[in-house]
């Protein structure tokens, strides 16, 4: 009987338990060859576990389940479950047994037993890599379809090409050496890459190990596709040269701990730190901050880091050198496949430099930079912030507006160094009289705002405005020139004075703009009276504007006489403004209001035209010989067609500009001499008369007056004032005699007494005119004056 075929490990034994004959599924399981079954027994193959054991005769056993080991040829015992049946159905051999051995549960076959039943070539095909079997000539014995694919060839060409030429070049010699590695020692492996017929690269990590095919030595092995873990690789590569190259310093720190300890540090890390990654590996990073510093971004860093989180700040930290750096930090989670955060690495970028710069940048837009004082953008952020605190704290504070009283005139006079070198030095008086926590700040060419914080009572800020008041006025050095700048201060509180930036600064520049109005150099506090006599200014800004046109102007002639005939030779034209509401104005109440506003310019053209129409009318009613006066503003004389429109009025009127003259003051002169000259000469070009008021209270020089073609002086009612036999007479003669010296008529004004005719009488004055002989009339009022003959009396 042939049992070959069964499944199962099957042998036949005899009554005795001599074994007769087995199949090839008992010479596997058992790994005995058939030489070696023949001649043993059942009692050689199988120990019974039960009882009876060996001795129990094979017909015992008969229709029984018994678990038993196998005892396999190499001597290890498999587990095995026995049934014995007998084959009495075999007429052939009566009183044979089969005995069926099946391995229990869990009992693992000889590791070689079922080997040869292995499909080989359905394995070799199957594999997920290349195999091949080379000989000792370099060629295929045996490969697979995937290496048929790689190689891009029919199965056929394989054995006919030398193995080393599937290879790039590069890695022929390699390839070849490894091969015979194998041979000489038993296996080798190395990596490589396979070029196929049409192109096609893979690289592939081979493993071969030595065997023969019968005597013919040879190498097999497996090849397996690398080539996506060597783009990863390289990809890596790519990455960790980016890292070490690049100019960010990162710091990749590991989170497995609590104190996310310093794996690496590339050398831009190195360069900005100055710790190399030898000193650091292992750290917490936490060691360059700086100890109080940035504990916001601190607690940041902390909370993301705490959530596995992406976070960025810029926080100060310390070089190894101790210097501070500003650091611009970027910490992002790092992810293992499994997505839990295995590390953190952190991109710091060194932005001290950008920050300084920044700061540069923000002082310039918000500094004035000759004095290096608050600009008006700081400034208003400042007295925001003050008065926000005010509020809040029930505190009062203050914002001085400053405005130096002569700096034009230094300007002009000395030049604009010496100006910027005043104004540094008030810059620096103002600064030492504040307090850090206070803002000094210019606003303007001469113009200084002080904001005042955290202040008791308006009369500490009185106090203080004070102190900074005498320290301005002190004379300021230049080129060992003194100077004196004086200033005019006016000074809001709030939030008493306005609870906003716009209403606390219309605050204190209504305060100056009242102090300056006062005479110079002194200090005006905001009040309500003060903001009514401000709104009354604006007022009558707007209606001095509509005044001309309205008619509202008149003029009045104020007689001159010649102190030697007692004639009236001229009159002096002054203006006055015959208000809807208030009635009739004197110039003092609007001529500066004109001055500041410009309006004196249309005022001024108005009164000379006005003057010129009169003069024409007296000479139609036969008076000769007279002349009229007008006064001049230096906004005038500095507008461009002045000249010619004066010539224009004259020419209308045909007034021969003999009769017409212009009265300039000394002070304002003496303000810009030179531009002053220049148009006078244009005047007395045209033929009008030239006059300078107000002489002797400005100052002016013997030979600056010579430079000015003018025909009178007029000596300053102040040199009259009182008694004339006391100082003043001293400086009336003085004037008198330097006028007449110089070949020009003096007259006196403001002459009230007779002892003051007598007076300039006697110090052969030339004309005067005053309250004495007569006040300002009417063009009517003088007509008729000049109509019947009115002579000086003694
Ligand atoms: N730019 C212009 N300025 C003008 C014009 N009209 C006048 N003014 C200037 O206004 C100032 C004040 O002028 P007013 O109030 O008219 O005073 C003049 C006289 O009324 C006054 N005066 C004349 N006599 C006496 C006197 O005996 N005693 C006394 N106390 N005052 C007297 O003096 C003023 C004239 O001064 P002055 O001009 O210096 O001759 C004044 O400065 C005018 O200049 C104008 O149209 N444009």
């Amino acid at each position: 009987m042939n049992l070959s075929p069964l499944p199962l490990a099957v042998f036949v034994a005899d009554a005795d338990g001599a074994i007769t004959s087995w199949n090839r599924a008992c010479e596997k399981l058992a790994g005995y060859t058939a030489d070696e079954m023949r001649g043993r027994t059942l009692a050689d193959l199988v120990e019974f576990e039960d009882s009876a054991g060996k001795q129990a005769a094979i017909q015992a056993r008969v229709d029984t389940d018994s678990l038993a080991s196998l005892v396999c040829a190499d001597g290890r015992r498999i587990s095995v479950r026995v049934t014995v049946a007998p084959q009495s159905l075999d007429p052939e051999q009566p009183g044979s047994f089969s005995v069926i051995v099946v391995p229990r549960a869990g009992t693992a076959p000889s590791r070689y037993a079922l080997i040869q039943d292995l499909p080989v070539n359905d394995i070799i095909e199957g594999l997920p890599c290349v195999f091949y079997v080379i000989d000792q000539s370099g060629r295929l014995l045996l490969w697979n379809r995937q290496l048929e694919e790689a190689l891009e060839m029919p199965s056929e060409d394989l054995p006919t090409v030398e193995v080393k030429y599937f290879f790039d070049e590069a890695h022929r010699a390699e390839t070849v050496q490894k091969i015979l590695e194998a041979f000489e020692t038993g296996s080798a492996w190395h990596e490589a890459e396979l070029v196929g017929r049409r192109g096609k690269r893979t690289t592939y990590l081979f493993q071969c190990a030595r065997t023969s095919v019968g005597s013919l030595p040879c190498v097999f092995g497996t090849g397996v596709d690398i080539t996506m873990r060597k783009q990863a690789e390289h990809v890596l590569k790519v990455h960790e040269r980016a890292i070490f190259a690049s100019v960010n310093a990162i710091c990749i720190t590991c989170c497995d701990g609590p104190d996310n300890r310093i794996e690496y540090v590339n050398p831009a890390f190195e360069r900005i730190t100055g710790y190399t990654l030898a000193e650091i590996k292992g750290r917490d990073p936490r060691f360059m901050r700086i100890e109080g510093c940035d504990t916001e971004e601190q607690q940041r860093i902390h909370d993301a880091l705490a959530h596995r989180q992406s976070v960025r700040v810029v926080l100060r930290n310390a070089r190894k050198n101790g210097e501070m750096f500003y650091n611009d930090l970027r910490i992002d989670p790092v992810m293992n496949v499994n997505g839990e955060v295995t590390h953190f690495v952190a991109v710091i970028n060194d932005v001290t430099e950008a920050r300084h710069y920044e700061r540069r940048l923000h002082h310039l837009a918000h500094h004035d930079p000759l004095t290096g004082l608050a600009n008006r953008t700081l400034l208003q952020e400042r007295l925001k912030q003050a008065i926000q605190f005010a509020l809040r704290n029930r505190m009062i504070g203050a914002l001085a507006f400053l405005d130096l009283d002569n700096f034009k005139h230094i300007n002009d006079n000395l030049g604009h160094d010496v100006g910027d070198a005043v104004l540094r030095e008030i810059a620096l008086r103002l600064r030492a009289n504040m307090r850090e926590e206070d803002t000094v700040a210019r606003v303007g060419g001469d113009e200084f705002v002080l904001v005042i914080n955290d202040q008791n009572s308006p009369e500490q800020v009185a106090d203080l405005v004070e102190r900074i008041r005498r320290s301005v006025a002190g004379p300021v050095e230049v080129d060992g020139k003194e100077i004196v700048a004086g200033t005019s201060i006016g000074v809001a509180l709030f939030p008493r004075d306005g609870n906003t930036v716009d209403k606390v600064m219309r605050a204190a520049d209504a305060a100056m703009y009242h102090a300056k109005s006062l005479g110079k150099n002194n200090c005006q506090f905001y009040s309500n009276e003060l903001n009514r006599m401000v709104h009354e200014h604006l007022l009558l800004e707007a209606s001095l504007g509509r005044a001309i046109g309205n008619r509202e102007m008149v003029l009045g002639y104020q007689p001159k006489v010649d102190l030697r005939s007692g004639r009236m030779i001229g009159a002096e034209a002054l203006v006055r403004w015959n208000h809807p509401e208030h009635g009739l104005m004197g110039p003092d109440s609007f001529i500066p209001l004109a001055e500041q506003t410009g309006l004196i310019v249309p005022l001024g053209e108005w009164v000379i035209d006005e003057a010129c129409r009169a003069l024409k009318a007296l000479t139609m009613l036969g008076v000769e010989d007279f002349v009229i006066s007008v006064n001049l503003s230096l906004r005038q004389l500095r507008q461009r067609q002045f000249v010619d429109r004066l010539g224009d009025s004259l020419r209308r009127h045909a007034v021969p500009p003999s009769c017409l003259e212009l009265e300039v003051t000394e002070s304002l002169l003496m303000e810009r001499p030179d531009e002053a000259k220049a148009v006078m000469a244009r005047l007395k070009a045209l033929g009008v008369q030239l006059s300078i008021d107000d002489f002797g209270t400005g100052y002016s020089s013997l030979s600056q007056l010579q430079a000015f073609p003018v025909d009178h002086i007029k000596i300053d009612r102040s040199f009259l004032g009182g008694k004339v036999d006391n100082g003043h007479g001293v400086i009336t003669r003085a004037i008198i005699a330097l006028g007449h010296s110089l070949q020009l008529k003096v007259i006196a004004e403001g002459v009230e007494t007779r002892e003051q005719l007598l007076f300039l009488r006697n110090n052969d004055c030339d004309q005067m005119q005053g309250y004495y002989f007569s006040p300002a009339l009417s063009e009517q009022g003088l007509a008729d004056m000049l109509h019947r003959g009115v002579t000086l009396q003694a």
